[in-house]
């Protein structure tokens, strides 16, 4: 099947179907490992395989032997090095696949309630923030959307209580043994307290933020999950989704984001 001729190359529609593909994944792949140190070792590892296709089309044998021994080693040796950008990517995978994520699927398969509305759950939860801020005390919460956090939600004390900002401000109280780890709410409810969070590997997360931060960052890498960080420190507000985390927020700033992003449907919903 001949799409056209380029010099003595005879290019057809596959080829550029092909080509298109490779430059795709590449591309995913630098965005996966961009601003890690995995990064340098990727394009590292890119411009030995084009040394390796160029040695080859001079037909330098021994250099080729010595590449391709290379290259094959350095496979396994980049499973090892990118175990971290592996695990994101097929986390990222199943969290876009998961079915039980789907809201039609939960609904009428599943026989399993809607999400109350996103509107009266965030007024007590941004009321909490406001105060906690004020208090400089510090709090961590999860905003369930889609994905499933039973496995969090059970690493913490079980409360399942209607949501309130009395509530929330007695759990994140200094004086409370359940104001340490997150608070996970989902459905207008707060589910368990205490709850604890993957941490990010991020090596760009600037020095000053910390666990309770890189907490908030991992959990929204894991999940789809909103999650805010009040700082204890500084009262400041941070608000991590989908691995990206926005610091010194305004209250305005955080209720329009989650409103935003709570609100927006799923690419396949
Ligand atoms: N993996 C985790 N899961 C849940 N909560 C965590 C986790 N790691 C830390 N935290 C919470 O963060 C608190 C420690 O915060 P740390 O001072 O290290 O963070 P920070 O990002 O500097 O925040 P702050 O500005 O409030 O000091 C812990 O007391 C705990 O409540």
């Amino acid at each position: 099947m001949l799409g056209f001729r380029l010099g003595f190359l005879e290019i057809g529609w596959l080829d550029l179907l092909d080509m298109g593909l490779v430059a795709l994944l590449i591309y995913q792949i630098y965005n996966l490992v961009r601003g890690s140190v995995a990064s340098r070792v990727f394009i590292g590892y890119l411009l030995v395989y084009l040394a390796y296709l160029l040695v080859k089309a001079l037909g330098l044998n021994l250099m080729t032997t010595i590449l391709e021994y290379f290259i094959s080693v350095g496979a396994l040796a980049l499973i090892i090095i990118f175990q971290q950008e592996i695990r994101r990517f097929l986390l990222y995978i199943g969290k876009s696949t998961n079915l039980t994520n789907s809201r039609w699927i939960r609904r009428w398969l599943l026989r399993q309630p809607l999400q109350a509305d996103h509107q009266t759950t965030l007024k007590p939860i941004l009321d909490t923030c406001k105060a906690l801020s004020t208090e400089f005390s510090g709090g961590l919460l999860v905003l369930q959307k889609n994905d499933d956090l039973e496995k969090f939600i059970q690493s913490g004390e079980i409360i399942n209580a209607d949501l309130s900002k009395s509530l929330l401000l007695a759990i994140f109280s200094q004086y409370s043994p359940l104001h340490d780890g997150a608070v996970v709410i989902s459905d207008g409810r707060i589910r368990s307290a205490r709850c604890i969070l993957p941490v990010s590997n991020d090596d760009e997360l600037p020095p000053a933020l910390g666990f309770r931060h890189r907490a908030a960052l991992g959990m929204s890498e894991a999940t789809d999950a909103a999650v805010i960080a009040i700082s204890e420190e500084s009262g400041r507000l941070a608000l991590a989704i989908n691995g990206e985390l926005s610091t010194s927020l305004s209250l305005s700033e955080l209720e329009n984001r989650l409103d935003q992003y709570l609100r927006e449907p799923r690419i396949g919903h």
